[in-house]
C-alpha cells in the first residue's frame, strides 16, 4: 500500500480571505459553487450601479479579448456570457446561471441609463475593480491588493459597497463575518427600483446569505475533515513505522531460525563425517605416529580392508603353489608309474588324467580369485585416497580460525570446510540475502610475509577478481562477491557446486568411459569459445582436473582464473609474452610454456593442449607425460620438453577418434596445433542429432 506524502494531505485552512477558494477546490459536491464570489461581487456592484464596470473591469482582466467595446448593454453581453458560459474567470469556473443571467439582462434593459451613467461618472471604480478581482493578484507595482481598503491580506474579506451619493442609490452592505459568514448590515433598496426588482434583490441577497451560511458549514467540516485526516496520516505513518520495525524484527528471527537450521545440519554433517572416517581408518587404515629416537614421523597404518587382501592374495598364492606341486608330483608318478618299488598303489591313466584336469581348473578358479581380489585392491587404494583426502579435509576445518560458524559481511554464514588450497580455504555457506549456498574462498596472507609480498597476493587476488567477476558462462563458476574480513584476510563469494571436482572424481574412478569423457570436454571447450569470442579474451593457463568442478546436476564448470592472461588485442599471430614462466602445473602445461632461451609467446594453444591432457587423463587414468613424476623432476628431466609424440596405453579401449583428437590437441608444435576456435570445431566435439 502506498501511503501519501503527510505535506500532500495537509489543507491549509488559515487563510480567511480564501475559505471559499478553498473550499471550491476542496469539494465538489453539495453546494459549492466556485462561480459565487463572482456573483457576489457583480451583485455588489449592481446594488453599487456599477454593475457595468465591474462587469467590464472582470472582463478586461480575466479575458481581456472579449469584446473592447464600452457599451454598457455589450459589457453586460460579455458578462453575461462569462457568468454563464462556465469559463475560466481568475482560474475558477464561472457556472451557468440562467436565472441569474436574466436578472442582470434585465436589468440592463431597465435601467441602462442610469447605471451608464453612473458607470461613466466615476467613484469607487477602483473599490468595485478590486472587489471584482478575487485573487490575491498583485498589481502592477507588484504588491499584492487587499480585499477591503485599509485591510492586511490576513484579515477577513469585506465585501463592502459603499454608498454613493451621486448615483442617489442607498447602499446595500453584504459583508463577510470575522469567520466568513455572510451577513447584511443594512438593508435599503435603491430608489429607483420597481417593487420586483426589490423583491428580487432581497431574494438573491437572501439567497446568497444561505449560501454563505453553507459554505461556511462547508468550511467547519472540511476543517474537521482536514484535522481527521492529518490525524490518520499520522497514525498511519506511526503504524507503517512499527511493522517495518517489527518487519526487521521478524526478519532478524527468520535469519537467526535459518541460520540455526543450517548450523544444526552442518554440525550432524561434521559428525557424520568424522564418525565414517573413523570406521573408515578402522577399515582402510590412518595415520600412526612413529618415533625413532627423538624424530617423530607420521606413517600410514594398514586398516582390516587392506590386511584381509593381502591374506586374501597370500592364501591365493599359497593354494596356487600348492597345487602346482600336486601337479609336479602327478607328472613324477606318471613317469614313475611302471617301477615296482612305488609304495603308493598305480593310477590308472583315467585317473591320472582326472586328476590333471582337477588341478588345471583349480588354478583357474584361483586366478579368477586373484583378479578379483586385486580389483577389491585397486578399489581400495581409491577408497584410501578419498579416505585420506577426507581426513586431510577434516584436519583442516579442525585447525581452521572459521570452523565456528560465523556469518561473515553479514550476509554468509559459513558452514564445512570444502577444501584447502595453497594460500585458501573453501567453505560452503550459505547466502543469507539470496538464500543460496555459495563457495567462501578465505584468502589468508601470511602474517610472516613482508608487506611487498602481501601487497603482491592482494594485487594478484584482485587481478584475478577483475577478470573472473565478468565472466559469466553455463561452464564457468560464476564469482558474486568480494569482501576484506581483516587486515590478512579477505573472501571472495562463488557460485557453490556441489558435485565433486574432477581430481576427486578421478581419484575415485581414475578412468571414465569415453562418453562421459568427452561429455566433459566438450562442456570445457565451451567455456574455452566463450573466453575467447568476448571482446577482451582470456587464456585460462591453468586448466587441471582440480579446476573442474561439477554442478548438482553434473554440469561441468572451469574456476581459478588466478593464473589466467587477457589477450591484448595488438598481439601479433604468434601470441603474447608470457611473463609468469614457471607458474602453473606441469603436467598439463605444452612445451613452449618450458621456453628458456627467449620469453615465450603463448597463446590460446595452452589451453587446447591442457584440455588434451586432461581427456587423456580422464580415458586413460594417467597423465600422458610425467605421471609418475614430481613437479620438480618434469623441469630437471625437460619431461614435456620432450614430449614430441604421445603414446596410448592398449587398455582401456577408447575410439581412433578420440585417439585422433588428442593428437591433434596435444601437437608439439605450437604453429600447428589448432587454437581454442578451431579445436571447438573438431567434428569429434559435435553432436549431431541421431534421426531417428
Ligand atoms: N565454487 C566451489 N564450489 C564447491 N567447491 C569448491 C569451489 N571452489 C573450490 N572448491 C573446493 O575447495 C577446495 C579448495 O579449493 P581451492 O581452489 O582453494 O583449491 P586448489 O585449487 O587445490 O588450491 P590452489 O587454488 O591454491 O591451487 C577444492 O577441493 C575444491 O574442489
Amino acid at each position: 500500500m502506498a501511503f501519501p506524502k503527510p505535506q500532500e494531505s495537509v489543507i491549509q485552512v488559515t487563510m480567511h480571505d480564501d475559505v471559499l477558494l478553498q473550499l471550491s477546490s476542496m469539494s465538489n459536491s453539495g453546494p459549492s459553487d466556485p462561480a459565487l464570489p463572482i456573483k457576489i461581487a457583480k451583485l455588489e456592484a449592481r446594488m453599487a450601479g456599477k454593475a457595468s464596470q465591474l462587469v467590464t473591469q472582470s472582463a478586461r482582466q480575466e479575458a481581456n479579448t472579449l469584446s473592447p467595446h464600452p457599451s454598457f448593454v455589450n459589457q453586460l453581453t460579455v458578462s453575461s456570457s462569462i457568468d454563464s458560459d462556465d469559463e475560466e474567470c481568475g482560474g475558477f469556473r464561472l457556472q451557468a446561471n440562467p436565472r441569474k443571467r436574466k436578472t442582470m439582462k434585465e436589468w440592463a434593459e431597465g435601467d441602462a441609463a442610469s447605471l451608464e451613467e453612473a458607470v461613466e461618472g466615476k467613484r469607487h471604480s477602483q473599490d468595485l475593480g478590486e472587489h471584482a478581482d478575487f485573487g490575491d493578484r498583485e498589481d502592477s507595482r507588484g504588491k499584492k491588493r487587499g480585499r477591503g481598503r485599509g485591510q492586511g491580506p490576513s484579515k477577513p474579506r469585506m465585501l463592502k459597497v459603499k454608498a454613493d451619493a451621486d448615483m442617489g442609490l442607498a447602499t446595500e452592505v453584504p459583508s463577510t463575518s470575522d469567520d466568513g459568514l455572510l451577513t447584511q448590515e443594512t438593508i435599503e433598496i435603491p430608489k429607483g427600483l420597481g417593487e420586483d426588482e426589490r423583491a428580487q434583490l432581497q431574494e438573491e441577497i437572501d439567497s446568497l446569505k444561505m449560501s454563505s451560511s453553507l459554505y461556511h458549514e462547508e468550511l467547519a467540516k472540511a476543517r474537521q475533515e482536514t484535522s481527521e485526516a492529518q490525524q490518520t496520516c499520522q497514525q498511519l505513518e506511526k503504524d507503517l513505522k512499527d511493522s517495518r520495525e517489527q518487519e526487521q524484527l521478524r526478519e532478524q528471527q527468520r535469519l537467526k531460525v535459518v541460520s540455526d537450521l543450517l548450523i544444526a545440519v552442518a554440525k550432524s554433517e561434521r559428525q557424520d563425517a568424522r564418525a565414517k572416517v573413523r570406521q573408515d581408518i578402522a577399515r582402510l587404515g590412518g595415520i600412526g605416529v612413529m618415533r625413532a629416537g627423538t624424530v617423530i614421523s607420521e606413517v600410514w597404518e594398514d586398516g582390516q580392508t587392506p590386511k584381509d587382501i593381502q591374506v586374501r592374495l597370500r592364501s591365493l598364492l599359497e593354494q596356487k603353489t600348492a597345487i602346482d606341486k600336486h601337479k609336479k608330483l602327478l607328472k613324477r608318478r606318471q613317469s614313475e608309474k611302471l617301477e615296482s618299488s612305488t609304495v603308493e598303489p598305480a593310477m590308472s591313466e583315467e585317473e591320472s588324467l582326472a586328476m590333471e584336469e582337477v588341478y588345471r581348473t583349480r588354478l583357474l578358479s584361483i586366478k579368477r580369485e586373484e583378479e578379483v581380489t586385486l580389483r577389491d585392491k585397486e578399489r581400495y587404494e581409491h577408497e584410501k585416497a578419498c579416505h585420506i583426502r577426507e581426513m586431510k579435509r577434516i584436519r583442516d576445518e579442525d585447525g581452521s580460525r572459521f570452523n565456528h560458524f560465523p556469518i561473515l559481511h553479514n550476509r554468509y554464514a559459513l558452514l564445512n570446510l570444502l577444501g584447502k588450497g595453497g594460500f585458501s580455504e573453501v567453505y560452503k555457506a550459505f547466502d543469507l540475502v539470496d538464500y543460496k549456498y555459495v563457495a567462501c574462498k578465505l584468502h589468508g596472507l601470511n602474517a610472516q610475509w613482508g608487506e611487498e609480498k602481501k601487497r603482491s597476493y592482494v594485487r594478484h587476488a584482485v587481478r584475478e577478481y577483475n577478470i573472473h567477476k565478468g565472466l559469466i558462462h553455463n561452464h564457468i563458476v560464476r564469482l558474486w562477491d568480494i569482501f576484506e574480513i581483516d587486515q590478512n584476510t579477505f573472501c571472495t563469494v562463488l557460485e557453490y557446486c556441489s558435485g565433486k571436482d574432477l581430481d576427486a572424481t578421478l581419484k575415485a574412478t581414475p578412468s571414465l568411459p569415453e562418453r562421459d569423457a568427452r561429455s566433459i570436454l566438450v562442456q570445457i571447450f565451451s567455456g574455452l569459445v566463450y573466453l575467447n569470442r568476448r571482446a577482451q579474451r582470456i587464456i585460462h593457463y591453468d586448466l587441471k582436473p582440480g579446476n573442474v568442478l561439477f554442478d548438482e546436476v553434473g554440469v561441468a564448470k572451469m574456476t581459478d582464473f588466478g593464473l589466467s592472461k587477457i589477450v591484448e588485442d595488438e598481439v601479433g599471430s604468434q601470441g603474447m609474452e608470457l611473463t609468469s614462466q614457471g607458474a602453473g602445473t606441469y603436467w598439463y602445461l605444452p612445451p613452449e610454456c618450458f621456453e628458456v632461451h627467449k620469453v615465450p609467446l603463448i597463446s590460446s594453444k595452452v589451453d587446447v593442449w591442457s584440455a588434451g591432457v586432461l581427456f587423456y587423463q580422464m580415458l586413460f587414468g594417467r597423465r600422458p607425460f610425467g605421471h609418475d613424476q614430481t613437479q620438480e623432476r618434469i623441469l630437471r628431466e625437460d619431461t614435456i620438453v620432450k614430449a614430441h609424440k604421445v603414446e596410448f596405453p592398449s587398455r582401456p579401449s577408447v575410439s581412433s577418434e578420440a585417439k585422433d583428437f588428442i593428437r591433434r590437441c596435444l601437437t608439439y608444435n605450437q604453429a600447428d596445433r589448432p587454437d581454442v576456435l578451431t579445436a571447438a570445431q573438431d567434428p569429434y566435439l559435435s553432436y549431431v542429432k541421431r534421426k531417428p
